[in-house]
């Protein structure tokens, strides 16, 4: 008998197909976990479950007796509570590395689309308005050669200090746990507390996981610390962020101006004031959004499950506690 697996939300169509070769494929999407009859059946035999942001809690785990693994299409795993899937034995993977650069480039982009207006200039082309040679009240403000401030040198920080280095040849400042030897020498970064980043970076970029210690890193008082001019840029997780205290800030002048790929609740609300603001530039959460790089998401995440399933290490875990106690 095939082992029953559940895809949840997002899986790349051809992943999707060979998956449904070998095992008994249940799709779900755009479903209320906590009351959807059909996926409660399935969590009952699930053996794995391989998808984008489902919240494996406690409850979940408690309707789940067969689960072996918990494979996610994402390389933040805030959404899965690690501990109870580590005391259960079951294991859990995400998707690393593959998609840093596109991540990194989606960075740069919202950076250099609030930083030049691209947006709003784009705008106001296609509605007509561009019935004269702009003056100042259109100008941006120029990228090269000033200050970034990455908060979280992880994998994707260090990408964008990749560009931000080479490609604009900015000053880098940077905050994290722990210093990142390799990067201060490769780009020339400097570390710095949190507070003196804030205060003294033109590009303050919050990209680090969502955990206890990173939830509303980012409130009014950091932001009384930045700039006037500063813009701030999030790709990291909404929550990392007090949203009101981001809109206040913008509202204010506090800093000058965001670009967001992350929202505290997403979807976005209609009603969110953001998405009223023409110095906010908005992404949808597509970070790592390309063809090519979803592809090796889910082909990552397929090989993760797969392994696991087999009984084989998965190559990329996040609590590999549980294969020791597995092979003990
Ligand atoms: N918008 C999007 O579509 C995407 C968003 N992301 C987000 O980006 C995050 C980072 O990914 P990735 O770079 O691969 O992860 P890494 O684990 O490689 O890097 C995370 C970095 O954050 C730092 N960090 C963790 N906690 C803190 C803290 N309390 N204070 C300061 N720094 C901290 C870590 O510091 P240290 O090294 O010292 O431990 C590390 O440098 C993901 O977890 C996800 O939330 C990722 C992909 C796409
Ligand atoms: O937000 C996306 C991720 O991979 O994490």
């Amino acid at each position: 008998m095939k082992k029953k697996i559940i895809v949840y939300e997002r899986l790349e169509k051809p992943v999707l197909k060979s998956l449904q070769e070998k095992y008994d494929v249940k799709f779900l999407k755009n479903i209320d976990t906590q009351t959807n009859e059909e996926f409660m059946n399935h969590l009952k035999e699930a053996e794995g479950i391989i998808g984008l942001a489902l919240e494996v809690n406690k409850t979940l785990l408690d309707n789940a007796p067969n689960l072996k693994i918990v494979s996610n299409v994402s390389v933040g795993y805030n959404n899965l509570d690690i501990e109870e899937l580590t005391k259960r034995h079951i294991m859990a993977t995400n998707t690393p590395d593959v998609l840093t650069d596109t991540v990194a480039d989606t960075v740069f982009g919202i950076l250099l689309a609030a930083a030049r207006r691209i947006p709003e200039l784009d705008n106001l082309v296609k509605s007509k308005q561009w019935v004269e040679a702009l003056g100042p009240d259109y100008y941006g403000v120029d990228v090269h050669h000033k200050t970034i401030g990455i908060i979280g040198m992880g994998r994707i920080g260090q990408a964008i200090a990749q560009r931000a280095k080479f490609g604009f040849d900015m000053n880098i400042l940077y905050h994290s746990r722990t210093r990142k030897q390799d990067a201060e020498t490769k780009f020339d970064a400097t570390y710095c507390s949190l507070d003196d980043l804030l205060s003294k970076s033109d590009f303050p970029v919050l990209i680090t996981p969502l955990t206890p210690e990173t939830r509303g890193l980012i409130s009014k008082r950091e932001f009384q610390l930045m700039k006037p001019s500063a813009i701030f840029i999030n790709a990291s997780r909404g929550k990392t962020v007090v949203e009101k205290d981001l809109i206040a800030a913008l509202q204010t002048g506090e800093i000058a101006a965001a670009g967001l790929d992350v929202f505290e609740q997403e979807p976005v609300s209609p009603n969110n004031p953001l998405l009223e603001m023409k110095n906010v530039v908005t992404l949808p959460h597509v970070g790592s959004s390309t063809y090519e790089t979803e592809l090796k998401m889910s082909e990552l995440a397929a090989r993760n499950l797969e392994a696991g399933l087999n009984g084989e290490k998965p190559p990329t875990m996040i609590n590999p506690k549980v294969w020791e106690l597995l092979t003990k």
